[in-house]
């Protein structure tokens, strides 16, 4: 579903962000992204969906490349960062609809999904009010409903955890596990370890921005934890 070749990234005047990354996330995978401040996880992430430019390497979305066809990866995907700007003066059935209208989401399949996803994440009676009502986990929410209406192939999160509360968090997590059972993949960053390694069949660890450890959740930590095989490559690469 990803497919990531001797990608690089240099901002104007910095050292490399990320540095000649090769990783595959597959059909069905919950992938988790795991690094330090400054590793470079937001760095692909972007470069992933197509917010950032880059010249060294290419990425694949379903086999086609972002800079090639950065339209028809965008349609199969979805993106939530991990600080979501909304439009504030519009309600929150606004806003999806809205982005239903982008995605050319059907009146029946927009409503069925905006109804079971608002209910999971108990904001179906704050849909009316405006987004610049909203508390951050309440436009974390938001966000991720309007992700999730276009059904995409391909789920991209950002920190998705950070400023969401137990449930709404154990909702996400079972969202992911449908969305991936159902063939689609979701790839996420994040430095809850606890999380990643529970919720995902595979990681990868980068480490200024070298890929340091990537493949089956289970077969890397063995009989360790993720935080320790962490905390010994992170360590070992010093
Ligand atoms: N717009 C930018 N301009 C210059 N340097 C940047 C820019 N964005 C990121 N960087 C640098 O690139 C490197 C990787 O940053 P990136 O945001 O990808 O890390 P991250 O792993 O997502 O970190 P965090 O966990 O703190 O979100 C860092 O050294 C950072 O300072």
């Amino acid at each position: 579903m990803i497919e990531i070749k001797n990608f690089s990234k240099s901002y104007k005047g910095g050292k490399k962000a990320v540095d000649n990354l090769n990783l595959k996330v597959e059909a069905g995978d919950i992938f988790g992204f795991i690094g330090h401040n400054g590793a470079g996880k937001s760095t692909t992430i972007k470069a992933i969906v197509g917010i950032l430019d880059f010249e060294e390497g290419d990425i694949f979305i379903d086999g086609r490349s972002v800079k090639e066809k950065p339209m028809e990866c965008k349609r199969i995907t979805a993106y939530i960062p991990d600080n979501p700007d909304l439009y504030e003066h519009l309600t929150g059935i606004q806003f999806l609809n809205f982005i239903g209208d982008v995605f050319q989401v059907s009146r029946e399949e927009r409503e069925e999904r905006i109804q079971r996803y608002a209910d999971g994440f108990e904001i179906t009676g704050a849909l009316g009010d405006l987004i610049s009502s909203y508390s951050h986990g309440m436009k974390q929410k938001l966000a991720i409903i309007s992700a999730l209406l276009h059904k995409p192939k391909l789920l991209v999160l950002d920190e998705p955890f950070v400023g969401l509360d137990p449930k709404a968090a154990l909702n996400l997590k079972n969202i992911m596990k449908e969305i991936c059972k159902e063939g689609n993949s979701v790839f996420f960053s994040t430095h809850v370890l606890e999380v990643a390694e529970k919720l995902c069949n595979k990681v990868a660890i980068i480490n200024q921005g070298k890929l340091v450890a990537c493949g089956e959740t289970k077969e890397l930590i063995q009989n360790t934890t993720l935080e320790n095989l962490f905390m010994e490559v992170v360590e070992h690469d010093k």
